[in-house]
């Protein structure tokens, strides 16, 4: 539960945009995959553009190992390109397969608004921001498809055969990932022990708010097939 006592800045922002981030996790695209009731073409739409999505995210990541101000900044910011690169970009890729989308078919396929629309806002606030303010853009991404995915898990039935959407629901909820969106909370911790202010804070809630919006977004354009 978030909570804006905490020390954890993660539960912070999530508590200081609680509209934003609920309209997100708790989206119909996300109940749909875990009581099954997802429309195929609306799953088939999203994971292509989450291919997509996923490369702009590792260049994103990428940034940040190009931010880091020392070596323990970029060494946490390079786990989290390789944890894209080397583990969830495989697991799409396979996922894809099982649905009988190709690889080459994924790099084809045109760029939604949605898509564009998230993740370029994310490297542009990286750009011009600090490390920060990348890494909060970014949270709302590791962080909210690891809450995501465990709550589906814990739902009855979510993990079962005849749901369509179990192997989505089960990489989410497994282990590795839920051991990235550890470290990303970690590392907004740290960089937030050496450079958050008061009055940065609501400059910092903006950009989280604005992200769960866009993630919000992203599952409206999955579940309406917009372009
Ligand atoms: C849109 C979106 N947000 C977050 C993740 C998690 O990496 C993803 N794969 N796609």
């Amino acid at each position: 539960m978030p909570n804006d006592q905490s020390n954890d800045l993660f539960d912070r922002l999530a508590s200081g945009a609680a509209a934003e981030w609920s309209r997100y996790v708790d989206h119909a695209f996300v109940r749909g995959m875990g009581d099954g009731s997802l429309p195929e073409p609306a799953f088939r739409h999203y994971l292509a553009q989450d291919y997509l999505f996923l490369t702009h995210f590792a260049r994103a990541y990428a940034l940040a190992v190009y931010k880091g101000r020392n070596l323990a900044d970029m060494r946490a910011s390079l786990n989290g390109l390789k944890a894209i690169l080397d583990v969830e970009m495989d697991l799409h890729v396979s996922l894809c397969a099982g649905w009988g989308i190709a690889e080459d078919e994924l790099e084809r396929t045109p760029e939604s608004k949605a898509t564009m629309a998230y993740t370029r806002y994310v490297l542009e606030t990286g750009l011009r921001g600090d490390l920060l303010d990348l890494h909060v853009a970014l949270s709302p991404c590791v962080i909210g498809y690891a809450e995501i995915g465990k709550r589906l898990a814990a739902t009855p039935g979510a993990l079962d055969d005849a749901n369509p959407y179990r192997v989505w629901i089960a990489e989410y909820a497994g282990e590795a990932y839920q051991s990235v969106a550890a470290s990303a909370r970690a590392t907004l911790n740290r960089l937030a022990a050496d450079s958050l202010t008061p009055a940065r804070f609501p400059r910092l809630l903006t950009i989280f708010a604005q992200a769960s919006r866009l993630e919000a977004d992203f599952w409206d354009m999955g579940l309406t097939l917009t372009d």
